[in-house]
């Protein structure tokens, strides 16, 4: 390994410099991550971002190179304390295999419940900014499903974003504008992009906004996710990676995909697991897709009032007036009660848990979503 890329000198240069030119900033390494690594740096650990995890063991990428590194001493018996894609490690310069010490606090996770008895939540992805919400524009839009990727994604700590795919297949601009409008008033205070991989429109926007940080895809099967994927990477970058030997020992010759830096700049996480998530105590979430509702019942005039017949209901009114779609008052009602059974069945120190960690992030993404639906009304 090369001088430079030893997280002790890069400790002792100013923070930007270092973080920007860093052998790790490719991976999303930057000025807070490296600061929060000082007490580790000192210790003579080295830092790395989680690629892969399996069997108690993890690909971490490091300024030298992909280590196979051991997770026992940092996995104790708490599926959301497990290592996961996207995680941040402080790994043992040397030993064989290399010991992950210590990881650095999340600043984001994906969590999704598990479908055993004991309902506990897995973490999927750790550290992502962007929850891109792939959507096909050959299918009809189904809002309720979409509002339930929101949810997912508010409730992860990332702010979403939605791109509705395959807008070639609907080559009339004013019924594309109409369906782009439509997922923005279900989407208060996200982004909503038309792209095409046959035509390219709208990939050099994605391109911009995923390579501010790292990135994961959603949506179901057939979305155009994987197109997507391809496109953002290129064809060539993903063989060499597989192909390239990072760590010169010829151990690693098949890298998997689970995240890897975009030639454009950006990280995308693309695991199993996060292609079928579903819903998961996303009560917060769920809320913030829903803040017009929100905002309508604050001035109901009871305050547990149900917005189904009550005198006073403001919400009731707004369906009335026909500013608040019935549609958005029902889609609403269902994901509460969905989430609702789903919270029953979940392990509550689980959750206070959850609460404990995201609460902070859950509550500068609302802020920032209320100040972007302030813009977008005036
Ligand atoms: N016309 C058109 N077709 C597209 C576009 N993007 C993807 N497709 C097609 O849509 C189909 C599904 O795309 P995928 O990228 O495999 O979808 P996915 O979300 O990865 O699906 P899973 O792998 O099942 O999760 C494929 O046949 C693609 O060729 C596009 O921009 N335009
Ligand atoms: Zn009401």
């Amino acid at each position: 390994m090369s001088s430079a890329a030893s997280p002790q000198s890069a400790s002792t240069s100013p923070l930007h410099a270092s973080a920007s030119s860093h052998p790790l900033s490719p991976y999303g390494w930057d000025a807070r991550w490296e600061a929060e690594f000082a007490p580790y740096a000192e210790q003579g650990l080295l830092p790395g971002r989680v690629v892969r995890v399996d069997r108690g063991q993890a690909d971490v990428v490091t300024a030298g190179g992909l280590v196979r590194a051991d997770t026992a001493l940092v996995t104790p018996h708490d599926p959301l304390r497990v290592v996961c894609t996207g995680d941040w490690a402080a790994v043992e310069p040397a030993g064989d295999p290399q010991l992950i010490r210590a990881l650095l606090p999340r600043r984001t996770a994906f969590v999704r419940s598990t479908s055993s008895q004991r309902s506990e939540g897995q973490i999927l992805a750790a550290n992502v900014d962007h929850a891109v919400i792939a959507v096909s524009l050959a299918v009809e839009l189904d809002l309720g499903r979409i509002e339930r990727f929101l949810a997912l994604a508010w409730e992860s700590g990332a702010q979403p974003l939605v791109v509705l795919t395959k807008s070639d297949l609907v080559p009339d601009a004013t019924g594309r504008s109409y369906l782009v409008e439509d997922v923005e008033t279900t989407a208060p205070g996200v982004q909503v992009l038309a792209v095409s991989s046959a035509t390219g429109e709208g990939l050099d926007v994605l391109g911009a906004i995923v390579a501010g940080g790292t990135s994961v895809l959603l949506g179901v099967s057939g979305a155009g996710k994987s197109t997507l994927a391809n496109t953002l990477l290129g064809k060539d970058v993903m063989e060499v990676q597989a192909a390239r030997d990072v760590d010169g020992k010829g151990r690693h010759t098949t890298t998997t995909r689970n995240l890897l830096a975009l030639p454009g700049g950006g990280v995308l996480i693309d695991t199993p697991g996060l292609r079928g998530v579903g819903l998961w105590d996303s009560e917060a979430g769920v809320g913030q897709v829903f803040s017009e509702i929100g905002e309508l019942a604050e001035e109901c005039r009871f305050h547990d009032c149900g917005h189904v017949s009550e005198p006073g209901c403001s919400v009731l009114a707004a369906i009335e007036d026909g500013s608040l779609p019935e549609r958005r008052l029902e889609s609403w009602r269902k994901l509460m009660r969905e989430n609702r059974r789903i919270v029953a069945k979940t392990d509550a120190r689980l959750r206070q848990e959850m609460l404990k960690n995201w609460k902070q992030m859950g509550a500068e993404g609302r802020t920032n979503g209320a100040l972007k639906r302030g813009q977008r009304i005036r």
